[in-house]
């Protein structure tokens, strides 16, 4: 086995020549890979290497020997506590470009796409307090109540009272919870004894100012949940709706299948474009609505509609795309594997009296074979999936169906230059990807692409 050249402890001088995909710098020491967070391709920096692994080590800044004229000061304060943010310290528009990079670099490295033109990244006019949704875990410090999320790579929670990437409702809704929970002595969950009540705040904006907020509990009841309410409504006029979730599991996914309203209304309602969308408390609704806007109207774009297509939309949530869709086509079939979110959507659809689109819950892996199976065929597929991707049944019932195009939103190079290469295999070529800026300040990257069908 190769000796690895470092010693872990040790003081090491570093040229950082480009950045992970987790935002961090990454040079090499005596031909070895070493990320050091918080560097920026072209600096040189002193390190200390603290985690020795077979193929790369991880160094912490010393000293800044030549700093890169792209590095600029953090707007929080709690920057490089927090693990929230990855980008702070670069100015936005290299974050832009560096976006784009890596899309190219996944695409030509897992996808083994040469020359496929990559856009550059379509930025944010405001890059900060984007953030519709914040999630953040509760706990206890001493005798203090804590908010906020957690540092980086641990689950220590750092105590955040204004996060400058969430939008300020969200920042008077950690606020005044956490002053609430303080006052009526409510119970925090301990993640390592398993035990105590409250476990995350989930706080949901909405662009005409409606908010939400989820209470995610450990325990079935909620203790002084009449006072709690209280006290909120008294803290927050904007709040339209008040939740309880339990998550009783011992894991880290934050809400649980059971949502009990404490008061208010079940949804709160948010604008995309001349569309109006409920949201409930577990449905996928993309956190900037903005961006969003620009990355729908992208991949409407993309999808070249007509008026006598029929569109599959794979992965729908609440049926956002669906229904920006179903202006420009004949039919289109949202599928969904939440149910909250298909019921949203079906509402959603009816408000907006659009009458063309169905939804399908379930998942999509079972589903699309099951359409397929039917007669159903695509004319244009859009497909919005989780991080992990399309399973390879999805790609190849997409193919099945001999759609003129493919339209892939996608929140992870990897998996979308992954699923690029095996549709290339499935007779669907590349042709151009857009990347938007869903997430400034972050190492997320979001990207549309337009796939097309070789003509055979
Ligand atoms: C990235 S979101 C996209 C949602 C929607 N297109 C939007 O822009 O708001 C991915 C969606 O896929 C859903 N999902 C996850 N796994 C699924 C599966 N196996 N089958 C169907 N939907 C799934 C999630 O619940 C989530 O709503």
């Amino acid at each position: 086995m190769k000796s690895v050249p470092i010693k872990k402890d040790a003081k090491y001088t570093i040229n950082i020549t480009g950045l992970g995909s987790n935002g961090e710098g990454v040079g090499r020491i005596d031909g070895f890979t070493v990320f050091v967070p918080y560097s920026l391709a072209g600096e040189q920096a002193e390190i200390v290497v603290h985690t020795i692994k077979k193929n790369y080590a991880i160094g912490r800044i010393v000293h800044i020997t030549a700093a890169s004229p792209q590095r600029v000061t953090p707007r929080c304060g709690l920057y490089y506590e927090c693990g929230g943010c990855q980008l702070q310290h670069l100015a936005y528009e290299t974050q832009l470009k560096i976006k784009q990079q890596q899309v190219t670099d996944a695409v030509e490295r897992i996808g083994g796409q040469k020359n496929l033109t990559v856009h550059p990244t379509l930025g944010a006019q405001n890059p900060w307090n984007y953030r519709n949704k914040m999630q953040f875990p509760v706990g206890r410090d001493k005798k203090k109540i804590i908010i906020g999320c957690f540092a980086q790579g641990s689950h220590q929670i750092i105590n955040t009272e204004n996060c400058y990437i969430q939008k300020e409702l969200n920042n008077d809704i950690v606020n005044a919870v956490r002053d609430i929970v303080q006052k009526l002595g409510i119970s925090v969950y301990d993640e390592d004894r398993h035990m105590g009540m409250l476990r995350h705040v989930v706080g949901r904006v909405g662009r005409g100012g409606e908010c939400m907020l989820v209470l995610v509990t450990a325990t079935k009841e909620l203790r002084r949940s009449k006072e709690f309410v209280s006290l909120l409504r008294q803290k927050l006029p904007k709040l339209v709706s008040v939740q309880q979730n339990v998550q009783t599991y011992r894991n880290n996914v934050i809400m649980g299948r059971e949502t009990n309203l404490l008061w208010g209304k079940p949804t709160i309602k948010d604008t995309l474009g001349m569309l109006s969308f409920h949201i409930s408390p577990r449905s996928f609704f993309q956190i900037n609505t903005d961006q969003a806007e620009i990355l729908y109207r992208k991949a409407l774009e993309y999808a070249n509609l007509t008026g006598r297509e029929t569109v599959i939309d794979a992965y729908c949530g609440t049926g956002t795309i669906t229904l920006f869709l179903a202006q420009k086509a004949r039919k289109v079939y949202g599928i969904e594997i939440v149910k909250p979110a298909v019921i949203d959507a079906q509402k959603n659809a009816r408000d907006n009296h659009v009458k063309n689109a169905e939804f399908i819950v379930g998942d999509a892996t079972i589903v699309m074979p099951q359409l397929h199976k039917q007669g159903v065929r695509a004319d244009v597929v859009v497909v919005d999936p989780p991080r992990a991707g399309c399973t390879p049944t999805v790609l190849k019932t997409f193919a099945d169906m001999r759609p003129k195009r493919i339209v892939y939103v996608s929140c992870n190079p990897a998996s979308l230059a992954r699923d690029i290469a095996i549709l290339n295999g499935l007779g669907y070529g590349a042709e151009q990807i857009q990347p938007v800026d869903m997430f400034p300040m972050t190492s997320h990257v979001e990207a549309v692409a337009l796939i097309q069908r070789r003509t055979m």
